[in-house]
């Protein structure tokens, strides 16, 4: 007999804390060479060190897209358009303390030169070159995605 208050409150303590969703917008900006930028995340940070795309955080009230458009402002000085954006790919991965949802878009349009703005170290990297390239855990099924794709 399993319908006492007690059992499902003894299920409900065994459950993990549920961890936060943080919704990411990252780009692959491919030039026309076909490379992919890629940015070494600065000491300091959490996982620095490792190599990310470009991207933050989605604000409040922010579309994925209008945040990517701003971040690549604030990170690397370069402006581009919602509609330069193609979806590609997610990432979903649970951290330590958050989950972390991250959709991946491509860009081939833009104007300005990418700038380390954040003192992160930039690096334009072959497709096949993408895995000797430390990243994210989050990070991993993406390179061997766009490896394929591109
Ligand atoms: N931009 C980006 N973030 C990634 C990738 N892979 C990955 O796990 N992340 C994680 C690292 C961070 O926890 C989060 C990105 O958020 P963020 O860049 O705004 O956060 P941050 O830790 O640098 O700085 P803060 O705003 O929390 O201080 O997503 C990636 O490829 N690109």
């Amino acid at each position: 007999m399993t319908d006492s208050g007690c059992w499902e409150a003894a299920a409900r303590l065994a459950e993990p804390a549920p961890k936060p969703v943080v919704l990411v917008a990252a780009a692959a900006l491919i030039d026309p060479d076909g490379r992919v930028l890629l940015a070494q995340r600065p000491e300091g940070k959490a996982m620095a060190g490792l190599w990310e795309f470009p991207g933050g955080k989605v604000h409040e009230g922010e579309t994925p897209e209008a945040a990517l458009v701003r971040e690549l402002k604030e990170e690397l000085g370069i402006d581009t358009r919602q509609s330069c954006l193609a979806p590609v790919a997610f990432a979903s991965h649970g951290y330590e303390s958050f989950h972390l949802l991250m959709p991946l878009f491509a860009c081939r349009v833009w104007q300005g030169d990418p700038q380390p703005l954040e003192g992160q170290t930039l690096a334009w990297v072959r497709p096949a070159r993408l895995a000797d390239y430390p990243m994210p855990p989050a990070d991993i099924p993406l390179v061997a995605l766009l490896r394929d794709l591109l």
